[in-house]
């Protein structure tokens, strides 16, 4: 099995912190795997998410993309490296609040050709973007209005979609549904899945929704392989 995503000795504190916040031996994720990582708040989830995605670098160890060693790459780089193969909802959304709804999801195609090849495979990249906000539950009315007209919900589910748009190999979501009503969440969630699986995306999802676990074929409780947030020695 090839990983999609790994960590190796990975060992990341942050500036400033009396101890580590990340210290894991090992953690594997190959193509396709749909994996549910949980945990109590503050026990370094997002954190976690960041140095596999190479926004955030780690001190010790190895944290690789694609066998990519993020930490071997300059930032730039590391930028067109993410954008080519990671689509990432971030928690806070991180939507361009002056860009229209479609602009938005269109993102990922502007800054990389091989992200705009793929959303191109059946048709126009704005064909694929109108179809990812449909799926998502976005009336069309919302599609030419500014980001930061729309409601939380509704911002969490374009996120989604341009996360989703060019089928990205890595798919990470830092809490997708905690703005989300329970119809809306099953929903976000069936697209979010289907599309990973048809697409063979390594998914990782945090969220401390237990309702949401079942629905992942994997489980990993972050405390669990993370020797930092266990509080055993370093
Ligand atoms: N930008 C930062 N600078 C310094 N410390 C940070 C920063 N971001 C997070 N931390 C610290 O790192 C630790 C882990 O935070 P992180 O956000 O990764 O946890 P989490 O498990 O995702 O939490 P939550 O479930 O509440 O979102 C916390 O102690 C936090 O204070």
């Amino acid at each position: 099995m090839s990983s999609v995503l790994s960590a190796e000795s990975l060992r990341f504190q942050w500036p400033g912190a009396k101890a580590p916040c990340i210290d894991i031996e090992r953690l594997d994720i190959a193509a396709g795997e749909a994996v549910f990582l949980h945990g109590p708040s503050g026990c370094g989830k997002s954190t976690l998410l960041s140095l596999l995605a190479g926004v955030l670098v780690a001190q010790q160890g190895r944290a690789t993309l694609l066998g990519h060693d993020w930490a071997a790459l300059s930032g730039a780089r590391r930028d067109r490296l993410r954008v080519a193969h990671v689509g990432y909802i971030f928690q806070q959304f991180n939507l361009l609040p002056y860009l229209s709804v479609l602009d938005n999801v269109l993102l990922p195609c502007r800054f990389s050709a091989r992200r705009m090849a793929q959303a191109m495979r059946d048709g126009t990249a704005q064909a694929q973007a109108e179809l990812l906000l449909a799926q998502m539950g976005l009336d069309s009315s919302l599609w030419r209005r500014q980001a930061l007209q729309l409601s939380v919900g509704q911002q969490q589910r374009v996120a989604a979609a341009r996360a989703l748009i060019g089928h990205p190999e890595v798919v990470i979501a830092d809490e997708p549904t905690s703005a989300l009503d329970e119809d809306r969440r099953e929903a976000f969630l069936d697209v979010l899945l289907t599309a990973c699986k048809t697409n063979r995306s390594a998914l990782v999802f945090v969220s401390h929704d237990q309702r949401i676990a079942e629905r992942f074929a994997r489980h990993v409780l972050l405390p669990e392989i993370n020797r930092a947030a266990s509080g055993e020695p370093a």
